[in-house]
């Protein structure tokens, strides 16, 4: 490849055709695949080196205490409790995005967000890579207390939301790909 030739790498085809799965199936990746995924996207950009991210998985029951977190935070009851409470078992797994702000007169809190949401994106595209169906969501309640509270959050941390993640549904994965008109992105200041 050369400055003028278009990339055809196999990253650059990766990134092309990764998409969301809101629905996944009930497989989803190992401890130990986690951590060799998280080896790479923990590569990231990090000014200050600082580290200012960590995840949780939340598995089988964790997911129904998120569940009830997220309606405790909505002040539902009833249908619409169990209905809320019923979305984090979407997947087998979630992934809680968390942006661990480390004291820094250097580097400020959105640029430690920055980092943490750059974690998540690279682990998306590598789980995705991978074989697996992930969508990162968020909601309305992701920064209630309950919510924080559930996850043992500490004062200097805040949630970005969640991974979804499980086996990718059996169906053709360009159908869905979104194109990017790269001209309308760039422009230059003269
Ligand atoms: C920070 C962030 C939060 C998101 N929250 C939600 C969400 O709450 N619900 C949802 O359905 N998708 C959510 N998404 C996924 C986007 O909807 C999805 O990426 C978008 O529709 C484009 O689809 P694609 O990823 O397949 O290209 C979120 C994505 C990001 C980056």
């Amino acid at each position: 490849m050369s400055a003028s030739s278009p990339p055809e790498s196999a990253l650059y085809e990766a990134i092309l055709s990764r998409r969301s799965y809101s629905r996944v199936t009930d497989a989803a990746p190992k401890r130990s695949e986690l951590l060799h995924l998280i080896a790479a996207a923990g590569r990231i950009a990090d000014h200050g080196s600082l580290s200012p991210w960590r995840l949780i998985a939340l598995r089988g029951k964790a997911r129904e205490r998120l569940g009830s977190a997220l309606a405790k935070a909505a002040r539902l009851n009833g249908d619409d409790a169990s209905s809320l409470a019923a979305k984090p078992l979407r997947a087998p797994l979630l992934l809680a995005v968390v942006a661990s702000y480390v004291p820094s007169e250097k580097v400020p809190r959105w640029e430690q967000e920055a980092v943490t949401s750059g974690v998540a994106h690279m682990l998306s595209l590598l789980l995705d890579d991978a074989g697996w169906g992930v969508i990162w969501r968020t909601g309305p309640h992701t920064r209630a207390k309950a919510v924080a509270k559930m996850h043992g959050l500490g004062k200097d941390e805040e949630l970005l939301g969640w991974l979804y993640v499980g086996g990718m549904p059996d169906r053709t994965r360009s159908s869905h790909t979104k194109k990017v008109t790269p001209s309308a992105f760039l422009t230059t200041l003269r």
